[in-house]
């Protein structure tokens, strides 16, 4: 039984039974066991045992594991994202993208601890300076569902790199990607103990997240379970926390020359994934005028005829299904509230079967909410229209918001983008480009409640390692001049 990975041996759960549905088609793709608070405690306790060997060996030695882990990465390409397609709901093209981010990662993470985490030396008048990093030792990674295999393994990848060993424990809605991921694991020979997988829900989340033994936690996954993760680690500040949480993300769009390049960002932005990323537009900023009215014209007929089908379809879907028929019938409960609220629905979110998670996108105008309007992340292809009257104003609604990731300009005008960079609050700011599809070859983070100011991406590294200052000399020496009042030669 492949349920959990402890040890470097594939064990049967001994929690509540768990099974995993394809939301495309209403159907099981895997069923197993959750963890019990034991093998949670024996997969902290093989990491602990595992952890000094790992980290006592070379990089070189490290790199030979994750380069074969990469290499299996690329020959098990099409079977991985066709298991994140069914397991996640979403397209073949896009699961395509999510195992090649995977196996970009390591080239990546090797540039950015050279950079952010590596060794430095200088000579100091007697003797010299070093810089070293070191590892935590054990650490947790918790992965959201929407990106089952690329964000778990942007935090497992830059953690091995460094030597720590980890205990991975996936979404409970997509257990299948972590067992499929953590088989090429093994085969790659990670040493037993040094990376260790555990199902489960919020208890299995929360028996690992409260752990004693733990030396840090590496999260991504919504604000609500974020916040709570920084609670419990708000008694133990010597335990490293990284937060990569949600957004409620602003896109201002102005009046440009290309009405369709602007509907075609706005677009991307807000549906890609079936909005299911964390950097997805939610709110829309468009100005109370006629270019306006055209501009949303537009918009709502390209969104109306986007594609939405299973994720093996021919031709391909823009958009597959949401995670689950309960999340797609929240997002209708969410168009639903908005409206009841003094929204206008500009475009009708539609759940097109009952049993599945397919909806179309749904395009909602909440001008007349004003301050009203929650500030909540809506997790799918729901936009809010809110129309303004000067750039301030959008600017100033933009920012109202307890979250901080990703924020966009649509403006054909360079001063206006300038004054956009400074007045915006985010961690992502693009101009002319859609919000979501950040590089991995940059920092990924948000400020609020979007992040605790760790960075992810390129600065992984600086949270898989802590800094060792050194002064050093090979023999001990009298310094040629002595302290004041300090007397050798009376
Ligand atoms: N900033 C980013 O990099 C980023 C990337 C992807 C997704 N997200 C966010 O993630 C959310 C969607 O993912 P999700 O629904 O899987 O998130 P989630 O918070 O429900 O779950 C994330 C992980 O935390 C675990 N968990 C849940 N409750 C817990 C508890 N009480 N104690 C300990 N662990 C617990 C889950 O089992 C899962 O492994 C969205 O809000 C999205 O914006 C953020
Ligand atoms: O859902 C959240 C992630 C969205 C995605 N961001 C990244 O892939 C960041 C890069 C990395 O972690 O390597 C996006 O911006 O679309």
């Amino acid at each position: 039984m492949s349920d959990l990975y402890i040890d470097g041996q594939w064990l049967a759960g001994e929690a509540e039974a768990m099974t995993s549905v394809d939301p495309a088609r209403n159907r099981p793709v895997w069923n197993g066991h959750a963890a019990s608070a034991a093998q949670v405690d024996a997969a902290v306790a093989a990491a602990r045992a595992a952890a000094p060997g790992w980290a006592r060996t070379s990089r070189a030695q490290r790199l030979e594991v994750l380069e074969r882990f990469v290499a299996l990465l690329k020959q098990h390409h099409e079977a991985l994202a066709a298991c994140i397609a069914e397991e996640t709901g979403k397209p073949l093209w896009e699961a395509r993208t999510e195992v090649s981010a995977m196996a970009g990662k390591l080239a990546i993470s090797v540039q950015a601890q050279d950079e952010r985490a590596g060794h430095k030396q200088s000579d100091l008048p007697a003797g010299r300076a070093v810089l070293r990093h070191r590892p935590h030792g054990v650490v947790a990674v918790f992965g959201p569902y929407n990106f089952p295999g690329h964000l778990p393994n942007g935090h497992i990848i830059p953690a091995l790199l460094a030597g720590n060993s980890v205990v991975f424990k996936p979404s409970e809605l997509t257990p299948w990607v972590a067992v499929q991921t953590l088989k090429l694991w093994d085969e790659a020979g990670i040493p037993a103990g040094v990376l260790n997988l555990v199902q489960g829900a919020a208890a299995t989340g929360k028996a690992l997240a409260t752990h004693a033994d733990l030396d840090g936690l590496f999260f991504t996954g919504s604000s609500r379970t974020g916040g709570l993760l920084h609670e419990q680690f708000a008694a133990h500040p010597g335990k490293i926390l990284a937060l990569e949480m949600g957004g409620n993300n602003p896109l201002i769009v102005e009046q440009v020359a290309d009405l369709d390049a602007a509907v075609h960002d706005i677009v991307q932005s807000a549906f890609v994934t079936a909005g299911q990323r964390c950097t997805c537009a939610r709110r829309l900023f468009v100005p109370q005028e006629a270019w306006g009215d055209a501009l949303l014209d537009r918009l709502v007929a390209i969104s109306a005829r986007l594609r939405v089908g299973p994720p093996d379809a021919d031709p391909q879907p823009f958009m597959g299904a949401v995670i689950s028929a309960a999340a797609a019938a929240g997002l209708l409960a969410a168009h639903e509230g908005l409206i009841k609220a003094g929204g206008q629905s500009l475009l009708a979110m539609r759940q097109l079967d009952p049993n599945t998670g397919f909806v179309t996108p749904g395009i909602v105008d909440v001008t007349a909410l004003g301050d009203a309007l929650p500030d909540e992340e809506h997790f799918g292809p729901l936009l809010k229209v809110v129309r303004y009257g000067d750039f301030d104003a959008a600017l100033r609604m933009a920012n109202a918001t307890r979250f901080g990731l990703s924020a966009g300009l649509i403006s054909d005008d360079a001063e206006r983008y300038a004054e956009f960079l400074h007045g915006i609050r985010a961690g992502i700011v693009n101009w002319n480009r859609p919000i979501t599809g950040a590089a991995s070859s940059a920092p990924f983070g948000g400020i609020g409640d979007s992040g605790n100011h760790r960075a992810s991406a390129y600065y992984a590294a600086d949270y898989c390692a802590y800094p060792v200052a050194s002064m050093e000399a090979e023999r001990v020496s009298l310094p040629a001049t002595l302290s004041p009042g300090l007397d050798f030669f009376a």
